[in-house]
């Protein structure tokens, strides 16, 4: 596999005058053409400040961020959030549109592809509704549904399932893992959430405390197709054990009183209703 994205000697600063501060790095990473790479880390790390400079949304203070656009033709990057980032004021299908209209698609086009997404995101039925009316999982389903009707060589997601509730994140999880394995396009996902984490990821760049820098760099050795069953392995929980023993000592190393803001198991969390 290809590179995709190689990010080399990236670190930020913020503040002004003599009074910076530096929030991340020095980092290097790779991220190959069609891999699925998870970033979890403690709170305040840095990961969406990496999240934000890979998609140009920030400059990093020093290094540089290489990507390879593959198709000139296609569209490079999409972002989702965890605030779904969706207008409140349009409806399920002129939000999902939107993508579309910023590429100048031909208007049947457009029409007969966000149509296809509706159905493919099963929210034929929402068409016409606005986002309020709307459930959190569905809010959600029309960002990412936004986000690939331009079909990025890059989704880059920032916690995007952090204001859904435990069994929804679950339901979501899937959904996103059925989906990015009909097509495998290269994938960036922030997460407080381990089990997330390994269920979605090929990889599992662990960061350290502020100043972020990658502690560990996992390969995920689980086959795929994978299915949310995978959760209930013992090899999935001796992973997430791995991963919650590093990021426990990190915490505990660099501020031992804070509340790290990892979520282990949420799987657990739904058994225990
Ligand atoms: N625009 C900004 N101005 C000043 N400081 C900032 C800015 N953006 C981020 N920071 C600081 O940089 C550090 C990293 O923030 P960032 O949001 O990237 O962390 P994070 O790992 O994504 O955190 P969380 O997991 O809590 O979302 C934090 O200390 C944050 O306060």
């Amino acid at each position: 596999m290809q590179e995709k994205i190689v990010v080399a000697g990236v670190e930020r600063s913020f503040g002004a005058g003599g009074k910076q501060t530096l929030a991340l790095g020095p980092i290097d990473l790779q991220i190959r053409d069609g891999e699925f790479l998870c970033i979890v880390g403690p709170s305040g790390c840095g990961k969406s400040t990496l999240l934000r400079i890979i998609a140009g949304l920030i400059n990093p203070s020093a290094g540089e961020v290489t990507i390879v656009h593959r198709d000139k033709e296609s569209h490079l990057m999409a972002t989702v959030f965890q605030d779904y980032s969706i207008y409140p004021w349009k409806t399920v299908e002129s939000n999902v549109r939107l993508g579309l209209d910023l590429t100048n698609a031909p208007k049947q086009e457009a029409k007969a592809k966000v149509a296809k997404v509706l159905e493919k995101f099963r929210l034929s039925k929402a068409a016409k509704s606005l986002p309020h009316t709307l459930s959190g999982g569905m809010r959600q389903r029309v960002s990412i549904a936004r986000a690939l009707i331009v079909e990025p060589e890059i989704l880059l997601m920032d916690e995007p399932f952090a204001a859904l509730d435990a069994q929804l994140r679950l339901v979501m999880q899937e959904e996103l893992l059925t989906l990015w394995q009909q097509d495998r396009r290269t994938v960036l996902f922030v997460t407080h959430n381990l089990d997330e984490a390994i269920l979605l990821g090929d990889r599992v760049v662990v960061m350290s405390g502020s100043p972020g820098k990658v502690l560990e760099d996992i390969q995920i050795p689980f086959a795929r197709p994978r299915t949310g069953e995978l959760r209930g392995t013992s090899e999935f929980a001796a992973m997430e054990a791995r991963l919650w023993s590093l990021l426990r000592n990190e915490v505990s190393r660099n501020e031992p009183d804070v509340d790290p803001g990892i979520k282990t198991s949420s799987l657990e969390e739904v058994k225990s209703r």
